[in-house]
């Protein structure tokens, strides 16, 4: 039963009323309860700033006031949506916030939709009511109620309205319906029964949700983080939880997703963001990315590491105060040895290197110098030894001769000077063939891709931090910073007011009552970031909980990285195996989660399709029984009444029919999205013409897809939607990958409402239901 403000249909006037009046009321206590804040906040601001752990305190009390208003500004808009009424219960508002009266015994006002108590809003059914008599769904416009949406549940007041199987179907369908606007809502007022049930999984352990395309698994693994977040806030704000998406504009589409949820501590990243200090964004070829992502990789990232351990093929002479030192093969094989059996990561290693061949260096100098010429014991005592080494440590030309047999290295230097180098590359990858590493090999300017990253996060294990050097550049920047503020008290000293000079009484000036070091210790900065910001420039930061989507596409290199920073698998994995495009990517979830937990991860699967309609989804049956029969297609919860079509254009035509349909769509869809996909291939030229026909179409590496007309190729279009879908040349699309069909697969369930594709050459066979 539904009905709207402007009083045309059957509910009461009195209800809408009433609620209208309830919904003016939190608002109030809304504007209070930010008043408030604002108000602690701007006292927060005006306090004196005091000494440093009063400064640390106060900036946390700065941070929790400013998050509490931003939280509640992000609220504004749909601040309460649902109510529950129950047989022998006081009603319950539900919302996107809690909000109680001032009153605190009172029953709150308005529920976070989070809250157990919230739960029978996604829960219940005729069927089973859980107590509940009408949930009813409120429609709002900023702070005015627009219409009322109510489902009776009690079998007996009636029988229950709408489809059984979906919860809240006119706002659901509502909802579905909308035209798309380039960045994904919240499905809140909306969340399913399957949906709710992984949403509020326990946080402990590896979750897979494994669903069909459009069955709400980006928006699910969105909710579970905000509703993890509500639920274990103390660990999880600490420790942060990382969102993985496949590429930028995928994360730009998601982004407001958890700010309307008023959550903002998580961190969203690609691949290419997890090494802090690269941002990896070229593109490769996709058997060059499949090659970096295979464990294989680990053998040759610990070769060509191992191979930066050098030896000299006779000997390495240095000078040392005057006199000439050799540094015998022998010493160095052995100081290697050593060094290697040590197991530690290389730059940690280098110590034991150094000091082995210092002390061989040592004993060649005790021979020269405390040789007895009576042919006795060396005239050497322990003390002058351990001071020869000290000296032999602090020459130069030591150093540089060592440095040069054992350097140390970055994780960037060496992956680049790997696929820079043909003879590096050969030497470190025997057991690849000749055109493999051809397909690694690259120029040393190239830019870094995706898939070097987890190269680089391994190499970044194999070759560790010397936490000595590290103790020498913190010591350096602290010695910097003194100086600089030795800078500052000078200036302070120099502008000192020339007519104190004379005066009797001794003026204090800041350089009087601060020494430099106690001035830098008073302005160090207190780390004012937040756990996911601070997660991201730290390689070594471990997760509360990782997301990760698309998850279908990652390489096992990569997984190893992810591994890495979630110690305790407490992971959240969505994705779809008849998806996958990357030919790094898994075809099956048990390969990828054995080496790490064995059997001990869980699966939810989601089988209701709330974007496709049953339209197209009857053809992308046809696609995915190519993929793989035994695969099932998702059940579409709605059909668009819009018939899919397929044209064959002549091929020297293929550009004008293009941007003929794209107006006809666009003209047709105008409150939402028209998104063409092409094969990687044609993506610039069908790009260009598109766009000098159809000014503003959004073409390019990272298109705003808030723009009414999209060009990309499909695997940039992985996890997007689009109100209306044109698909280029589909065989071309199958034809370009090993894993075409998927793609195509991909390409046609991008559409929420019309699929049409343009062809030059015959239909591929699995489109037959449009010939
Ligand atoms: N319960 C719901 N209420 C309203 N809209 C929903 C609901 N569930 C999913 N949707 C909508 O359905 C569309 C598809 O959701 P989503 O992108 O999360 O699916 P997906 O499973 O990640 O798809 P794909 O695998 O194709 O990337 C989105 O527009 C989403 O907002």
């Amino acid at each position: 039963m539904s009905s709207s403000a402007d009083g045309t249909d059957t509910m009461r006037n009195d209800d809408i009323e009433a609620e209208q009046a309830y919904l003016s009321g939190l608002y109030g206590r809304l504007d209070q309860l930010r008043e408030q804040a604002a108000e602690r906040l701007r006292a927060i601001l005006l306090e004196a700033a005091g000494t440093p752990q009063g400064r640390s305190h106060r900036e946390a009390t700065r941070s929790h006031w400013a998050e509490q208003v931003a939280q509640m500004n992000a609220v504004e808009n749909g601040l309460c949506f649902g109510r529950l009424d129950f047989a022998a219960d006081n009603p319950r508002y539900i919302g996107r916030l809690g909000l109680f009266a001032e009153n605190r015994d009172r029953d709150p006002l308005l529920i976070d939709w989070r809250a157990p108590a919230a739960r029978p809003f996604y829960l219940a059914t005729a069927v089973s009511p859980e107590g509940v008599t009408r949930r009813r769904h409120l429609r709002t416009r900023g702070r005015e109620l627009t219409g009322i949406d109510d489902e009776v549940l009690d079998l007996n007041a009636g029988g229950p309205d709408g489809r059984e199987d979906v919860t809240g179907e006119a706002a659901l369908l509502s909802a579905l319906n909308a035209g798309r606007t380039g960045r994904m809502r919240d499905i809140v007022e909306t969340i399913q029964a399957e949906q709710d049930e992984v949403i509020r999984s326990g946080l402990a352990g590896v979750m897979v949700v494994q669903g069909g395309p459009g069955t709400g698994k980006t928006a699910v693994a969105l909710h579970r983080a905000a509703y993890l977040l509500y639920t274990h806030r103390a660990q999880l704000t600490k420790q942060g939880v990382l969102i993985l998406g496949p590429n930028a504009t995928f994360l730009r589409y998601i982004s407001q997703v958890l700010p309307s949820l008023a959550e903002t501590g998580v961190l969203l990243a690609t691949l290419g963001d997890m090494f802090p200090g690269v941002t990896a964004r070229a593109s490769e070829s996709p058997a060059a990315a499949a090659l970096k992502g295979r464990l294989a990789m680990l053998d040759v990232l610990a070769r060509a590491v191992a191979d930066r351990q050098t030896v000299p093929d006779d000997h390495v002479e240095v000078d040392h105060e005057g006199y000439p030192l050799r540094i015998e093969r022998s010493v160095c094989e052995d100081a290697r040895a050593a060094a290697r059996r040590s197991g530690r990561p290389h730059n940690v290693a280098r110590q034991m290197f150094v000091t082995e061949a210092i002390h061989a260096l040592s004993l060649q100098i005790a021979e020269r110098i405390g040789a007895d010429p009576l042919g006795g014991d060396n005239l050497l005592e322990e003390a002058d030894l351990a001071e020869t080494r000290r000296e032999l440590r602090e020459d130069e030309d030591v150093q540089r001769a060592l440095f040069e047999l054992w350097p140390v290295l970055t994780p960037r230097q060496v992956l680049r000077d790997l696929l820079s180098d043909a003879d590096r590359l050969e030497s470190a990858a025997p057991e690849l063939s000749a055109d493999e590493r051809g397909l690694l090999l690259r120029d040393r300017s190239a830019r870094w891709t995706p898939a070097d990253v987890p190269l680089l996060d391994e190499l970044a294990e194999l070759l560790g931090v010397d936490d000595t050097l590290k103790a020498r550049a913190a010591a350096l920047e602290r010695r910097q910073a003194i100086e600089y503020a030795e800078g500052v008290l000078e200036i302070v000293e120099g502008s000192r007011s020339l007519d104190f000079e004379d005066q009797e009484e001794e003026i204090l000036s800041a350089i009087d009552v601060v020494d430099a070091s106690a001035f830098v210790e008073r302005h160090e900065v207190i780390d004012t970031r937040t756990a996911a910001e601070r997660a991201a420039a730290d390689r070594t930061w471990v997760f509360g909980h990782v997301i990760v989507d698309e998850a279908q596409e990652l390489s096992p290199m990569a997984w190893r990285l992810l591994m890495r920073r979630c110690p305790s698998r407490s992971m959240t994995v969505v994705g779809d195996v008849a998806q996958t495009g990357e030919l790094a990517g898994t075809t099956t979830w048990d390969q990828v989660f054995e080496p790490y937990v064995g059997q001990r991860w869980r699966i939810a699967e989601l089988t209701v399709n709330y974007r496709t309609p049953a339209e197209v989804m009857a053809v992308a049956a046809d696609v995915l029984a190519a993929v793989d029969p035994s695969l099932q297609p998702p059940r579409s919860v709605r059909e668009s009444g819009c018939v899919p079509w397929a044209t064959r254009v002549p091929a020297d035509r293929l550009a004008e029919e293009l941007i003929a349909a794209v107006r006809r769509e666009a003209a047709t869809v105008t409150d939402g999205r028209v998104g063409v996909l092409v094969p990687s291939a044609l993506e610039e030229s069908l790009g260009g013409a598109l766009t000098g026909a159809v000014p503003g179409a959004a073409v390019g590496e990272q298109p705003d897809l808030r723009n009414h007309i999209v060009l990309m190729t499909v695997r940039q279009a992985k996890g997007l939607e689009f109100d209306s879908v044109l698909v280029v040349q589909p065989d071309e699309i199958i034809a370009e990958s090993p894993r075409g069909l998927s793609d195509l697969y991909v390409a046609v369930t991008r559409a929420t409402r019309r699929l049409g594709v343009l062809h030059t050459a015959e239909l591929p066979k699995v489109l037959d239901a449009l010939a």
